[in-house]
């Protein structure tokens, strides 16, 4: 248990010892706090109220250790969260629900060692609830929470989700509802309806029926002894079409003993001024902590989120990624660092917050999904310039077009090489890829017009920084490249049913020449093979480069078969990944130029 006090940092260790020897502590303007710790002597070492919140925490502080850990004077520290009694309490707890409401979106599909490591990985970063699915609904969440039942969480709190009983069924009857007690967990979430025209047409029962239901399931499951979040679903919806029945269904919620009254804007169509008024009124009607869910439908389930929490919601549920039923949940991946760098207020450890990007790629990987280059905060063109003017003006001062520093929450600012470069494009991009070189180098200004004279072509460099790093380094040292292709020929026959691809290249390298012939499926993987063949007489590691993608993309589609063509190719040694282009009116010439480009900027990375 010292241990554990320990490891909450000496900062946090005083703020408790004040707390518990009565002493005083201030908050100063420049965010840290002023501290007088008295004599442990007097130390309450009543653990006090909120045992069921700091074991939430994660973090039980035990009287007797707490007393050990006390040390009378005066401090002044840096608190990473508030103190309320004896744990620490963030000021916007964080409940996903990626493997449950995430789920539900559409190419979703987690098998349950997938589920296992994302509530890993999410109780890792420090989210303080986890959904993990519907045990009533399938085989797969039962398994999943007998498999979690053995899990040991630091931090976050395991939460089982379903929904009120069904009509006319008594609770302890229900099947859906013993499945959310056999699931074991410390928190059971249900969601009951809010909105008359709801109970009246989808449950087809009675307004009273509804708010037994509500209040039977609650009851049962505090009697049971877990910690219940009620999800009001259609809550805003169902306030503005009969204000008087939702409050009661929110009564019900409370009478029944419920922990959470969240509010749901389960269609997504709502706007921030009626979400926060709605939370005004719940949080003025009932004595309740209050949680906001928010869906994307019209794209303000962030902003209806934040609009909530600046309300007096103190509970935020969402999904990494987004993920969800139709255009998704509110993304807590906007929303974390939102409250925390924005609103400036407590939610996930400070500590955790660079490892943004790192947790939204994890989940990705699992969902098998590519990562949204565009998502704000953690997609990789988040911080990517590609205008001049902008780049020429994030050298001089980054904040002049980044809201916050990229790496906050584990970004990387990239500059983007395109027609719209500037001489600034080009020295941060050629510093970033090894060139000594700055704005007063003279071949600069070649450089830039080259690759506008390029990408007017058609050529594109900005995924192509191999093609890029060789033409800078043609323009800039003058060296004689590797190796030249002096000529080529392919053909493609066919025999029969069967058509034979056969490619020959002759490649002058250091003065000598090599003849090489070989076939392939197709005539550009004859060429590469035969152009392998030639290169490693002379370079052994060139069998260390592989092709990973080859994309093609017809520039002009109105020119039929003869239109001009881009190819691009990613390529890897195993250790770094690269990208080259080529262009031409031929297919085999464009893919030729982009092989060489890869072959020769893979021989330089030696
Ligand atoms: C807003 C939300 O995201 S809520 C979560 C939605 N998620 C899901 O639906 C995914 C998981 N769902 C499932 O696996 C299935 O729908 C189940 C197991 C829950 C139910 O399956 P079935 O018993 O075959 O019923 P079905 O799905 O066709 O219809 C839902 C039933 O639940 C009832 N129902 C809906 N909401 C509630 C509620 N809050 N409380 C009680 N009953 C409810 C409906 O009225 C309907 O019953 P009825 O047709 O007898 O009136
Ligand atoms: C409960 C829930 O998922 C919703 O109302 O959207």
């Amino acid at each position: 248990m010292k241990k554990e006090v320990a490891d909450l940092g000496g900062a946090v260790v005083h703020d408790l010892a004040c707390h518990a020897t009565g002493g005083e502590r201030k908050e100063l303007s420049s965010g840290k706090v002023e501290i007088r710790v008295n004599s442990s002597k007097n130390c309450n070492t009543d653990a006090g109220s909120g045992m069921e919140r700091s074991e939430m925490e994660g973090n039980p502080i035990e009287g007797g250790s707490l007393q050990s850990l006390c040390i009378p004077g005066n401090f002044t520290v840096d608190i990473p969260f508030p103190i309320e009694g004896n744990f620490m309490k963030p000021e916007v707890e964080i409940y996903d629900t990626t493997l449950r409401d995430g789920s539900q979106g559409e190419g979703i599909n987690f098998s349950v060692m997938d589920k296992l490591r994302i509530a890993e990985k999410l109780d890792q970063f420090g989210v303080h609830y986890i959904e993990g699915g519907w045990p009533g609904s399938n085989p797969k969440d039962i398994e999943f929470f007998a498999e979690a039942k053995r899990k040991k969480f630091k931090k976050a709190r395991l939460a089982a989700f379903g929904s009120t009983r069904r009509k006319g069924v008594p609770v302890e009857q229900d099947d859906q509802v013993r499945l959310l007690l056999e699931a074991e967990t410390p928190v059971v979430t249900i969601y009951g309806k809010t909105w008359l025209m709801h109970v009246k047409e989808v449950l087809r029962t009675t307004p009273e029926e509804n708010l037994g239901m509500i209040a039977d399931t609650i009851r049962y499951l505090k009697d049971n002894g877990k910690f219940v979040i009620y999800d009001a679903e259609h809550c805003f919806d169902g306030y503005k079409s009969d204000a008087e029945y939702a409050i009661a269904t929110w009564h019900a919620a409370e009478k029944a003993g419920v922990d959470i009254l969240t509010l749901c804007d389960t269609n997504g169509g709502c706007l921030p001024t009626e979400v926060a008024e709605i939370t005004r009124v719940a949080r003025s009607k009932v004595n309740v902590k209050i949680g906001i869910h928010t869906h994307d439908d019209i794209g303000l389930g962030v902003a209806n989120a934040l609009a909530s929490l600046n309300a007096g919601a103190t509970h935020v549920q969402g999904t990494i990624n987004g993920y969800g039923e139709r255009t998704g949940n509110c993304n807590l991946t906007s929303v974390i660092p939102t409250v925390a760098f924005k609103m400036k207020k407590s939610c996930v450890p400070k500590a955790s917050l660079p490892k943004l990007k790192e947790l939204s790629q994890f989940v990705d990987e699992i969902a098998n999904l590519r990562h949204n280059p565009r998502q704000p905060w953690v997609g990789s063109a988040a911080f990517s310039h590609k205008g001049g003017t902008h780049v020429n003006a994030v050298q001089k001062l980054a904040s002049s077009y980044e809201h916050i520093d990229p790496a906050s929450v584990g970004n990387n600012r990239t500059v983007l090489i395109s027609d719209l470069a500037g001489r600034s494009n080009i020295v941060m991009k050629a510093q970033e890829l090894g060139f000594k070189i700055n704005n007063e180098t003279p071949e600069l200004k070649l450089i830039l017009n080259r690759i506008k004279e390029l990408e007017h072509k058609g050529y594109e460099f900005e995924a192509a920084e191999g093609s890029l790093a060789l033409l800078i380094q043609k323009l800039l040292k003058h060296e004689e490249p590797p190796f030249k292709v002096e000529g080529y020929e392919t053909t493609v026959r066919r025999d029969r049913s069967i058509s034979v691809c056969q490619a020959m290249i002759k490649v002058l390298v250091k003065g000598e020449a090599a003849h090489t012939v070989a076939e392939g499926d197709g005539p550009v993987n004859a060429l590469d093979s035969a152009l392998r063949q030639a290169l490693a007489r002379f370079y052994p590691q060139v069998k260390k480069i592989q092709l990973t993608d080859y994309k093609v993309r017809i520039l002009d589609s109105g020119s039929g078969t003869s239109a001009k063509t881009r190819v691009f190719i990613e390529s890897t040694n195993g250790k770094d990944e690269w990208g080259t282009v080529g262009v031409s009116d031929n297919i085999i010439e464009a893919s030729l130029g982009a092989l060489v480009d890869s072959m020769e900027y893979g021989l330089l990375k030696k």
